[in-house]
């Protein structure tokens, strides 16, 4: 018997939706959630996002998990049989699986309370322009704010049953990035008597790639992409208007303002050298996630405690022990073994050890980081093995996962509610 959150996140995988328009996946959640006990829960919607409270037996503290809802402007090639039914668009950062798991955890505590109450957000705009901020000046959360948040995110490079989590920042600063060149446009076979925007924004690309290499300390890390470039109407026509998109992303506030005044400088000498005129437009930018140290540290040392089977080599189990450390891409997770049992679930599938694996900063981006920046929380890595990362149309996050993720969240709130007195 397939899960019900594998088939939720197969009916949500067919509907991907932009930013602030998931209104058929908002739908599709209300509808689930409609089928659930409602004695103990309270559904609001915030544009197309909703937030679902859970209320505890005995609530003295307030938990809260996320998910992100999105889809991104990828043309679906998995060959699925449940693949996008919205031309030009997919889930291709695992938002599917992030609102399954959600969906998951809010029946589990529906059907199951804790002591303490839940919230779980289900966000829109993650990929941009960005849901988090204004969902946390919102009205509608204002009286149901969490005093401590959960988060993942799927992780293409890892096995399933893997946590991969740090203490600190798991994720980079981000800020979007377009720039509008204009020129002056006329026949092909009169350069002379034009101004060939084609030609500056390709020198304009290599200048930017320059930033990082040259401007910033080769210890820190930083990334300046540009994922889309658009100039010209016709083969034959010399284009007038030239536009870059791309993204910034740093491990530090100092470094996004270097490269940004890189950015301008540079601009403004393609301006001077080609006679153009241009525009930068920084678009939304996104705080650095930043993983509450000891709730992390302390989230660590507890998947390792739950371990149920026999420790590798014979360690003392102490996190030195069996964290592993090392690129995104490096050695393989220490093996930890596996969450308590899970005697909430009637599904039929096969129980999967869960490993912590202490990875490095990545340069990714989640809007996330606004929460942590006011609630104290973390964010994890999802061990979910498939062979085409985040933002590729072939990407097929295994849905095993979905049940690692729901039994280790649920787990670790029922023992983190049971501390709290
Ligand atoms: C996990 C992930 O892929 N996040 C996105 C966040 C996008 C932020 C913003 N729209 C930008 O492009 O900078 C990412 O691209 O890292």
């Amino acid at each position: 018997m397939t899960s019900p959150f594998i088939e939720l996140r197969r009916q949500l995988h067919r509907i991907p939706e932009p930013g602030f328009q998931e209104f058929k996946t908002q739908r599709m959640l209300l509808d689930y959630l409609q089928t659930l006990p409602q004695e103990r829960m309270e559904i609001r919607t915030w544009r197309t996002g909703i937030l679902v409270y859970i209320k505890g037996t005995n609530p003295s503290k307030r938990f809260g998990y996320r998910a992100d809802m999105d889809g991104l402007p990828i043309p679906e090639e998995t060959g699925y049989p449940f693949q996008s039914e919205h031309p030009g668009y997919m889930h291709a950062c695992g938002h599917d699986v992030h609102m399954s798991i959600g969906a998951g955890l809010v029946t589990q505590f529906a059907q199951r309370p804790m002591k303490d109450d839940l919230v779980v957000v289900f966000q829109p705009a993650e990929e941009g322009p960005g849901g988090a901020l204004p969902m946390l000046a919102s009205a509608e959360l204002s009286d149901w704010m969490p005093e401590q948040m959960v988060g993942l995110h799927i992780a293409p490079e890892y096995p399933v049953g893997t946590i991969a989590v740090r203490p600190g920042i798991l994720f980079a600063n981000t800020s979007e990035l377009f720039i509008d060149l204009k020129g002056k446009g006329g026949h092909a076979a009169y350069p002379h008597l034009s101004n060939d925007m084609v030609v500056a924004a390709s020198q304009l690309v290599g200048q930017l790639h320059t930033i990082v290499s040259r401007n910033i300390n080769p210890l820190d890390s930083a990334v300046v992409t540009i994922g889309k470039m658009s100039a010209g109407t016709k083969q034959n026509i010399i284009a007038e208007n030239a536009r870059l998109e791309g993204t910034i992303r740093t491990l530090s506030a100092e470094s996004m303002q270097l490269i940004k005044a890189r950015i301008e400088g540079i601009v403004r000498g393609i301006e001077s050298s080609y006679g153009c005129t241009a525009t930068i437009d920084w678009g939304s930018n996104y705080l650095q996630v930043y993983n509450n140290e000891t709730l992390t540290l302390e989230f660590m040392d507890w998947l390792q405690k739950t371990d149920t089977a026999p420790q590798a080599g014979g360690t003392d189990g102490s996190l030195a022990d069996k964290s592993a450390t090392g690129t995104v891409n490096g050695s393989e997770p220490a093996e930890a073994g596996q969450v308590q049992a899970d005697s909430l679930s009637s599904w039929s599938e096969p129980q999967i050890p869960v490993r912590l694996y202490e990875c490095t900063e990545a340069m990714t981006g989640e809007d996330f980081g606004y929460f942590l920046e006011k609630i104290p929380g973390f964010m994890f890595w999802l061990g979910a093995e498939t062979p085409y990362g985040l933002h590729h149309a072939r990407i097929e996050p295994d849905e095993r996962a979905i049940g690692v993720a729901i039994r280790t969240v649920d787990s670790y709130l029922r023992w983190k509610s049971a501390q709290s007195g």
